[in-house]
């Protein structure tokens, strides 16, 4: 089959002129039903507002609604949608001759309703039935017969290879049947996750014509060890979120020339149960990563943050607080000039306790970030093409303009720049806080090393997506961790020199307030001498057990006295091929806790290895007589 072939496919890697040419495409967005967490029109509504252009309606979403075709037509043109497939038609092809008259008339019937639906593509996903032969000349045969149907009805067909398939299971095989059938109203459906979960080389879609591949589901999912179909039913997940090459994939597609929409299809347990409004959103931001990553998209180009500028408490209860952060060597230093705001410094760490309105709802918790930008407003507007909620830029008249936006989990990010240079009237956020006298005390922190921020359940995957492609930060591997009960999961996100480091979790953490845990980690040299300090000034540390300690002098060899120091203070010791790390806990205030680490060499981690003690230690005040 002969096919017009645009200029740059023949080439073997895009280019920069590749990409200007991928730009001009107009490529439309589209999502299946099933990755969407409730009624039809629940989901439906979600995809329309996120700013999709299409969905594929499942045919379980249909069935399980009480609104007529037309009125799902109706619905879904009044939400700006198109409907680009209906899927999916099971174990059409390679049956016996009687068993294919009655999928004949499953069709005929289908194609009816796609026609109140308003929609002319249907998916039918290779055969997984018993009645099914190896025999691709039948497959071919049926299919065509199936695609006669369709066009008689002005729709077409799209073949796919489910990973699992009885007798096709790649995508080359689906292929080779559809191009054996030959028929204008049969084109084949490609779904990267059949396709990378086997390992297969998505090169060779290079060579299917474009106008034959008239569907392209994308899906990622986590590099797993298991059955393929389990793997697929519960665990893909938005590009960007899994551990498959999607944009090569796509890249792959795009040069086929294939010019229809990008469907997300993702099956995924925690998605079907999360609101579908928010995962909407994080499916299109995943979408629009990806655009950017193979060229059919610009948005605004990343602006990587340099630093922590600081960390805002908000308290309902300011005393236990501002007790906390005394006795970490903390002074106040300024307070806001129109808010119940004061700056709290020790080194280059800067708390902002607030004890405004939005405290008495939240109870004490971490409300917001300040994050160092060499540009702020580049940094909003980078965040704002991949649809993070921006934040109202001056909250009071005669406050300085601040770019911020709100996280997945609300965490309210500021761009900003802090004025160091010491003037009565400094520039930025810092110009809204007026000096207050205080006392000079000796300083043993030196800055904010990292915050830990437990995300709601459902929003790990995207949050991680977030910090990644919204503030231009790297995600290192996740990790999981025992917690007495339950899993906590673990992921970081730094910038390139580790100024800016955040450790987002999930799981059971315990808090004060039962709510998900947040933390604070200050750097120090010295963290026996800080954590003395702390004690000395009336902080209490979190005791870890005498059981951890033995098991410490077990696995490595101490000077002299180190880790009874170490027993006596609470301070938990890791090391890797890099360095070393000690550091240890402060009681926890509401959903807030301290940390204070000591990291030496090129440690690189937050001590996951001690993690599971740390977690029980915090538990057990909670649970007196466990
Ligand atoms: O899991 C399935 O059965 C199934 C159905 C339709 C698809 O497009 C698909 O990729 C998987
Ligand atoms: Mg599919």
């Amino acid at each position: 089959m002969s096919q017009p072939r645009a200029p740059y496919e023949a080439r073997a890697s895009p280019g920069p002129c590749v990409e200007r040419q991928l730009r001009s495409i107009d490529v439309r967005t589209s999502i299946a039903t099933v990755s969407l967490s409730g009624s039809l029109t629940e989901k439906l509504t979600a995809a329309g507002r996120a700013g999709f252009d299409g969905v594929e309606i499942f045919e379980n979403d249909l069935l399980a609604s009480p609104l007529t075709p037309e009125e799902i037509r109706a619905r879904t043109a009044d939400l700006g949608l198109s409907i680009d497939l209906y899927q999916p038609m099971r174990d059409i092809e390679a049956v016996p001759e009687a068993e294919f008259a009655r999928n004949l008339r499953r069709a005929r019937h289908k194609f009816e309703l796609m026609r109140r639906l308003g929609t002319d593509t249907v998916l039918v996903c290779s055969s997984v039935s018993p009645l099914a032969v190896d025999d691709d000349a039948l497959a071919a045969d049926q299919l065509r017969r199936l695609a006669d149907l369709a066009q008689d009805f002005g729709m077409r067909v799209a073949y796919e290879a489910l990973a699992w398939g009885r007798h096709v299971s790649t995508y080359d095989h689906a292929w080779s049947i559809v191009e054996a059938a030959d028929h204008p109203a049969l084109g084949t459906c490609l779904d990267s996750f059949h396709i990378l979960a086997r390992g297969g080389d998505p090169k060779g879609i290079e060579d299917i014509p474009g106008e034959k591949i008239f569907f392209l589901q994308l899906a990622d999912a986590p590099l797993m060890a298991m059955d393929v179909l389990q793997w697929s039913r519960h665990y893909r997940c938005f590009p960007g979120q899994g551990g498959f090459d999607i944009a090569g994939f796509l890249g792959h597609v795009l040069r086929a020339g294939y010019r229809g929409p990008l469907s997300l299809e993702v099956f995924n347990d925690v998605f079907r149960q999360a609101e579908a409004g928010p995962t909407a959103v994080d499916a299109r931001r995943s979408l629009l990563v990806l655009q950017e990553a193979t060229g059919l998209a610009a948005p605004p180009a990343p602006v990587a943050a340099t630093g922590v500028a600081f960390a805002e408490l908000v308290t309902p209860d300011v005393e236990p607080v501002t007790a906390l952060l005394g006795a970490l060597g903390f002074t106040r230093r300024a307070r806001h000039r129109s808010k119940p705001v004061d700056l709290w410094q020790h080194g280059e760490a800067r708390v902002l306790v607030n004890t405004g309105p939005a405290a008495r709802r939240d109870g004490t918790s971490l409300a917001a970030v300040g994050l160092e930008s060499p540009d702020p407003a580049a940094a909003s507007r980078r965040a704002e093409s991949l649809l993070a909620p921006v934040l109202p830029r001056r909250r009071a008249p005669e406050d300085a303009p601040l770019d911020a936006v709100a996280a997945p989990d609300g965490t309210e990010l500021f761009f900003c720049v802090t004025d160091r240079s010491g003037h009565p009237e400094p520039d930025g956020w810092t110009g809204d806080f007026v000096p207050v006298p205080h006392e000079r005390l000796p300083q043993y922190v030196a800055r904010i090393d990292h915050l830990a921020l437990t995300q709601p359940w459902h929003q790990f995957d995207e949050a991680a997506l977030f910090h990644r492609s919204v503030l231009g930060l790297s995600a290192q591997d996740s990790v999981d961790v025992a917690d007495p009960y339950g899993l906590h999961r673990s992921r970081a996100v730094t910038n390139a020199d580790g100024s800016v480091r955040i450790a987002l979790g999930v799981g059971p953490a315990p808090t004060d307030e039962g709510a998900r845990a947040q933390h604070i980690a200050l750097a120090t040299d010295d963290v026996v001498t800080a954590a003395r300090r702390f004690r000395e000034a009336g902080g209490r540390l979190l005791a870890m057990p005498a059981n951890y300690y033995d098991d410490l002098a077990a696995r490595y060899e101490f000077a002299d006295g180190e880790p009874e120091t170490y027993r006596e203070l609470g301070i938990l010791y890791d090391r890797d091929a890099e360095g070393e790390f000690r550091h240890c806990y402060t009681e926890t205030v509401g959903r807030v806790f301290f940390e204070l680490v000591q990291r030496d060499g090129g440690y690189r981690g937050y001590g996951a290895q001690n993690a599971p003690v740390r977690l029980a230690a915090q538990h057990l005040p909670r649970r007196p007589g466990r």
